[in-house]
């Protein structure tokens, strides 16, 4: 599998493109813009079921703010013979994003079927005997996954949806996978603790809260560690 990401931080001013992404700069920007407005309705539906009356949520995921946020493009190259890859080429993990939007064309995008899953898992380790599920992408469909960030702001009463890529399932298996998602995040200066509200319950205060930027930092770094000591 090979992948490339590009950050666009703050993708309404200044960002650094690679040479062959900056010709397409104008579809590059509108494509990040129009996931941020898709999000921001979203968004605005949450606030209102969690009965966060002064915009709490879309005002700490504006585009104009520096934050996480990327747009990545996936290829998946189809098995050389034929036969489905042994190993997950996209391993099971909830996204560390606010929200995903995932835009692909075949199958092989899967979410869990086991209930009752921890907050937010740091390190997204493995469940043995876990069931999946395929999510058939549908033509004109955009396919969101909520991230971490929303469980830790709501306090848990939003979950962040456990998924894996496998290999495109029946004669899909033939091609090769393209899949292209971009996210919306907090700010990076964000306190990562729970947003106050009649629905969210109450957050034990635990001394320390990291910003968004210092959190994601610190979900990355506990993979990294789980990858370093699973090699040793
Ligand atoms: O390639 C895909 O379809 C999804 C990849 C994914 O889950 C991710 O990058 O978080
Ligand atoms: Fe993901």
């Amino acid at each position: 599998m090979s992948w490339v990401s590009c950050w666009g931080l703050n993708y309404e001013e200044d960002y650094y493109l690679p040479s062959w992404l900056n010709k397409h700069r104008e579809l590059y920007r509108s494509f990040a813009a129009n996931g941020n407005a898709i999000g921001q309705i979203i968004l605005k539906t949450l606030e209102r079921e969690l009965y966060l009356y002064s915009n709490e949520l879309t005002e700490v995921h504006q585009p104009k703010d520096y934050s996480g946020e990327f747009v990545r493009l996936f290829r998946y190259p189809a098995p050389k013979d034929g036969k489905p890859h042994i190993t997950a080429p996209t391993p099971a993990h909830t996204d560390a994003t606010s929200m995903t939007l995932l835009f692909n064309w075949q199958g092989g995008l899967q979410i869990t079927k086991r209930e009752g899953q921890e907050r937010v898992d740091k390190v997204d380790r493995d469940y043995e005997g876990e069931e999946w599920l395929y999510v058939p992408p549908e033509p004109g469909h955009v396919i969101v996954n909520l991230g971490d960030t929303m469980v830790v702001l709501s306090n848990g009463v939003l979950k962040s949806g456990r998924h894996r890529v496998v290999t495109p399932p029946g004669p899909q298996a033939k091609f090769h996978r393209y899949s292209v998602l971009t996210n919306l995040r907090p700010a990076n200066n964000t306190p990562m603790r729970a947003l106050k509200s009649d629905m969210i319950p109450p957050e034990e205060e635990n001394g320390e809260t990291l910003t968004a930027r210092e959190w994601s930092l610190a979900k990355v770094k506990a993979i990294l560690d789980r990858m370093a000591a699973a090699k040793k």
